[in-house]
């Protein structure tokens, strides 16, 4: 199948609003023909030119710098010119308009990145960490997005990739060569070589879901029994009175989320109705809201009373028992004669009251620590991923134990299709393997120019 020739695309590539110098970006074949009407003069590639940008009529819209990158060695692999203006958004829109007028069309939301994905430029999980670096909300997001740009995760995906078609390779001829016994046929190694890959596999699983983390930003619940105090401990947080709080218990019903920053690190926190047994209609469906939410946390923040620490780990203990990291607050520290004596086993305690914000400052740290992914391997070099990304491992992790099984019994054609779906998950990631909606969602959530 032959690609159609691609128009000439056009956008306002810097953000919108006044600035000191703004960018009309152009890509396709037309790009220097309309660059050089619009200056009066042909550009040489890679070179700055001070310009004036003129109107149909030959009035001067603007003076600024024009670039021209000469595909393919350009941001999306085809023809760019970047016309650099006053950051008057009046002047940008002239000269995007003049760009129109000379045959170029208004790019759609990540259409820059899109060609730079199909002329080969990127491949798909780095042109998503374009626009992760883009919206990065702190500098270690930045970092991260940077890396995964780079190529990191990429490479990563691709290595396993590559040995998991190797293995295909000998389980197919496996096939073809049935009088053979499998072990001469992939070597007396292949179940160690499933082996290794299984552990790969596994610790890339656990980089991306970091990665996610770190695009994201960590998704915090906080559940307790009723009156423990969450609401209140998410106001303190918040710096806002958001949630409601009487001492009435059932208070909260529906989920309440928002977005706090601690030293420029961003996390999200749910408030949730308390857990307890029995309650009214409303309130139960607050309970079931609480619980599913809790599904896709990546850290519960169990909030119970300082001075009954036992009944409040009953309360929770099953609802929080899929979460993969805890933290228990001790909430109303303020109402204790002595210190208490309760341990929850592994996870960790924090004593703290959000009526006098005692233990606070401490809470701060730990969450922006937990935010951070601090303890755990490999802070350093990580990248950003997506739970697109997340999906498609555990995805291919799943085809590759069904792969094993079918191996151990013999069972080689079903092994090799399983060893298949695993591949194209993989290749799902970086865009070798394209479901036919896959494209049009992603680049969709870009901005425009980008
Ligand atoms: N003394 C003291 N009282 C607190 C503290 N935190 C909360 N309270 C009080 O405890 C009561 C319940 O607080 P909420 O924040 O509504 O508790 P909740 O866990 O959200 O309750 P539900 O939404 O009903 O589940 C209110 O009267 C709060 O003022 C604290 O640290 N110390
Ligand atoms: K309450
Ligand atoms: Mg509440």
């Amino acid at each position: 199948m032959t690609e159609p020739a691609r128009d000439t695309i056009v956008a306002v590539a810097t953000a919108p609003g006044a600035g000191g110098v703004g960018i009309v970006r152009l890509s396709g074949a037309g790009a220097s023909a309309i660059a050089r009407t619009l200056a009066g003069r042909a550009l040489r590639p890679r070179h700055a030119h001070h310009v004036r940008f003129r109107d149909a009529r030959g009035e001067v819209l603007d003076d600024g710098i024009a670039l021209y990158f000469q595909g393919p060695a350009s941001y999306t692999g085809e023809d760019v010119v970047e016309l650099q203006a006053h950051g008057s958004p009046a002047v940008l829109q002239e000269l995007l308009l003049r760009c129109c007028e000379l045959g170029a069309r208004r790019a759609r939301p990540g259409e820059f990145s899109e060609r730079a994905f199909l002329e080969g430029r990127l491949d798909l999980a780095q042109a998503e960490a374009v626009a992760d670096l883009i919206a990065a909300a702190d500098a270690r997001a930045a970092r991260a997005a940077r890396r995964a740009l780079d190529g990191e995760f990429s490479r990563r995906v691709d290595a396993i990739a590559d040995e998991l078609l190797a293995i295909r390779v000998h389980v197919e001829a496996a096939i073809d060569f049935a009088d053979e016994p499998l072990d001469t046929l992939g070597g007396a190694g292949l179940g160690k070589r499933f082996d290794a890959l299984a552990l790969a596999l596994a610790a890339l699983l656990r980089a991306a879901e970091r990665g996610r983390r770190l695009r994201d930003g960590l998704h915090a619940v906080i559940v307790g029994p009723p009156n423990a105090g969450k609401s209140s401990l998410l106001n303190a947080l918040a710096g806002s009175d958001r949630a409601i709080v009487t001492d009435i218990a059932g208070t909260t019903r529906d989920l309440l989320q928002e977005t706090i920053r601690i030293d420029g690190v961003e996390l999200t926190l749910v408030d949730t109705a308390g857990l307890r047994d029995g309650g009214d209609a409303i309130e139960r469906e607050g309970m079931r809201r609480a619980r599913a939410e809790l599904s896709r946390a990546d850290l519960a923040i169990a909030v119970i009373d300082a001075r009954d620490p036992e009944a409040g780990h009953a309360a929770v203990a099953d609802a929080i028992a899929g979460v993969a990291s805890v933290l228990w607050l001790h909430n109303k520290s303020d109402l204790l004669a002595s210190g208490p004596a309760f341990d929850p086993g592994t996870d960790e305690v924090l004593h703290v009251s959000a009526r006098t914000g005692a233990g606070l400052d401490a809470l701060h740290r730990r969450l922006r620590g937990l935010a951070q992914g601090e303890g755990e391997d490999a802070g350093e070099g990580a990248f950003t991923a997506r739970a697109r990304h997340v999906d498609a491992l555990l995805r291919a992790q799943a085809h590759l134990v069904e792969a094993r099984g079918q191996l151990d019994h013999e069972i080689l054609d079903l092994a090799a299709e399983s060893l298949r779906l695993g591949h194209d998950e993989l290749g799902a990631i970086t865009g070798r393997v394209r479901p036919d909606d896959l494209l049009g969602h992603i680049f969709s959530s870009f901005c425009i120019g980008k």
